[in-house]
C-alpha cells in the first residue's frame, strides 16, 4: 500500500548500511545530482503548507566559449484538496488555492519555469466514463480561468507555467482535448500542446473523453531553454520524446496521472530512458493521492457512483493510489531521488543545460542516430502490404 511506503529514497536511507549506501545510490541514481540548498524561509514554508520540498542541482564542465546556462526547473505534485462531490467550482478553486500557495514557494527558491500534473484542475475522473459533471472542469486553453490564473502567476513571479488541463476547444465543436497550455515568464500564453497518446488500460478509460492530439510536438521558445511537453501515456513511446528532441528540447516536461498497480515500476526508467536517449533533460510528475476509504483513512479520488474496468474484475469507486514520486532525470543518466510517494510536493532542480551538448559530443547518439534508415523502413511498414523482414532458412 502507498501509505507504508513514504518515498524508496528515505527506505534505503533507513535500511542500507551507511558503508554502502553512497555506492548503492551511485548504481541506482547517477552521481551528478547534488543538493541544492533552498532558502530557510521557503523551507519553513513548505513545512506550515505540509508539503514535502526537495532540491538538487545537475552541473556541467565550465567550457571556454559558452557561458552556463543554469535554469531553475520546478515540478509540483499534489492531491486533490476537496472530495470529488464537492462542486465544480469550489474544487477548482481549492486546486488553484493550493497550487498557488506551492507555486509562492517556487518563487523563494528562485524557480524559472514550473510545471504542474497532468489535468491539474480536476479529480482525475476519466475513470468513471461518466460525462457530468467531469466535462465542467473543461476550459479553453487560450482564455480560460485557470490560463488566466496561471497567467497572473507567471507575470508575478517571472516564472514560466506549464498548465496542463482538460481542455474545451470552442472553435471545433466544443470538443475537449487533455492540453499543457505553457504560458510565457512575461504572461503571455506561448501556446499549447496535446496528448499524443491516449491510454486504453485499465481504468483509464480516456479515449471516452478525446482522441489523440493533433498539434504534434511543438516545443516553446523561453528565456529558460527550449521546452516540451509530452503528457502522460506518451512516456512509453520513446519516438514521442523522440520528436519533441528533434524539434529542439532541451527539457522535456511529462505531466503524468498514474497509479502504483500498473506503473510504479516502470516510473523510474522512461523518463529517465528519454533523458540519455535524447541528450536532453527529462521531469516526470505524478500526482499523489489514495483511497485508504476502506481502511477509515482520508479518501482522495474516491467516486460516488461505482465503475468497471471491463476485465471481470468487481465494480469499484477509486483508481487505487497515485504514487507521486516525481523526479528529473539528466542527460547523462543520473537523476533526482523521488519526492514523496504520499504527500503534496514540489521538487525544484536547478541544471545547467549546457550539459546536455557535453553529454551528446560524448556519447553521440544525436549523430550516430539512423534517422534516414528508419524514415525509410517505417515508411514502408505502415502501408497496408507490408511484408515484415523475416530472413528463414
Ligand atoms: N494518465 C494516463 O495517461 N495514465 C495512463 C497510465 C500510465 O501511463 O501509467
Amino acid at each position: 500500500m502507498a501509505g507504508s511506503l513514504d518515498s524508496l529514497e528515505k527506505c534505503l536511507e533507513r535500511h542500507v548500511p551507511a558503508a554502502e549506501l553512497s555506492e548503492v545510490k551511485r548504481i541506482l541514481y547517477g552521481s551528478q545530482a547534488r543538493k541544492l540548498d533552498l532558502p530557510p524561509t521557503a523551507i519553513s514554508a513548505a513545512v506550515e503548507r505540509d508539503f514535502d520540498l526537495q532540491g538538487y542541482r545537475f552541473e556541467a564542465e565550465p567550457e571556454q566559449l559558452r557561458h552556463p546556462r543554469v535554469v531553475r526547473v520546478g515540478l509540483i505534485q499534489n492531491k486533490i484538496p476537496l472530495p470529488t462531490d464537492a462542486l465544480v467550482a469550489e474544487q477548482v478553486a481549492a486546486l488553484h488555492k493550493r497550487i498557488e500557495e506551492i507555486v509562492e514557494v517556487a518563487a523563494m527558491c528562485g524557480v524559472n519555469v514550473v510545471c504542474f500534473q497532468e489535468a491539474w484542475t480536476m479529480p482525475f475522473a476519466f475513470c468513471t466514463r461518466e460525462r457530468l459533471p467531469w466535462t465542467e472542469f473543461a476550459e479553453s486553453a487560450e482564455d480560460g480561468p485557470t490560463t488566466r490564473f496561471c497567467q497572473k502567476l507567471a507575470k508575478k513571479h517571472n516564472m514560466v507555467v506549464v498548465s496542463p488541463v482538460l481542455e474545451r476547444d470552442g472553435v471545433h465543436g466544443a470538443t475537449l482535448w487533455n492540453t499543457a497550455v505553457v504560458i510565457s515568464n512575461s504572461g503571455i500564453v506561448l501556446g499549447k500542446s496535446r496528448k499524443n497518446h491516449i491510454p486504453r488500460i485499465g481504468d483509464f478509460n480516456e479515449s471516452t473523453y478525446y482522441m489523440e492530439g493533433n498539434l504534434g510536438h511543438p516545443v516553446f521558445q523561453t528565456p529558460f531553454g527550449r521546452i516540451g511537453v509530452n503528457i502522460c501515456y506518451g512516456r512509453h513511446h520513446p519516438l514521442n520524446w523522440l520528436m519533441y528532441s528533434i524539434n529542439g528540447a532541451e527539457i522535456i516536461f511529462n505531466p503524468s496521472a498514474t497509479i502504483g498497480t500498473l506503473s510504479e515500476s516502470m516510473w523510474p526508467i522512461e523518463a529517465r530512458n528519454a533523458a540519455i536517449a535524447n541528450h536532453c533533460f527529462t521531469c516526470a510528475i505524478n500526482r499523489v493521492g489514495t483511497l485508504h476509504f476502506k481502511l477509515g483513512f482520508i479518501s482522495h479520488e474516491y467516486y460516488i457512483n461505482a465503475f468497471t474496468s471491463g476485465d471481470g474484475g468487481k465494480a469499484h469507486k477509486d483508481l487505487g493510489y497515485f504514487y507521486g514520486s516525481s523526479y528529473v532525470a539528466a542527460p547523462d543518466g543520473s537523476r533526482t531521488p523521488g519526492l514523496s510517494r504520499t504527500q503534496d510536493g514540489l521538487l525544484v532542480v536547478e541544471m545547467d543545460l549546457n550539459l546536455s551538448r557535453q553529454v551528446s559530443d560524448k556519447w553521440n547518439f544525436k549523430m550516430t542516430g539512423r534517422y534516414e534508415m528508419y524514415a525509410k523502413e517505417l515508411a514502408k511498414a505502415i502501408q497496408p502490404d507490408f511484408i515484415p523482414n523475416i530472413i528463414k532458412e
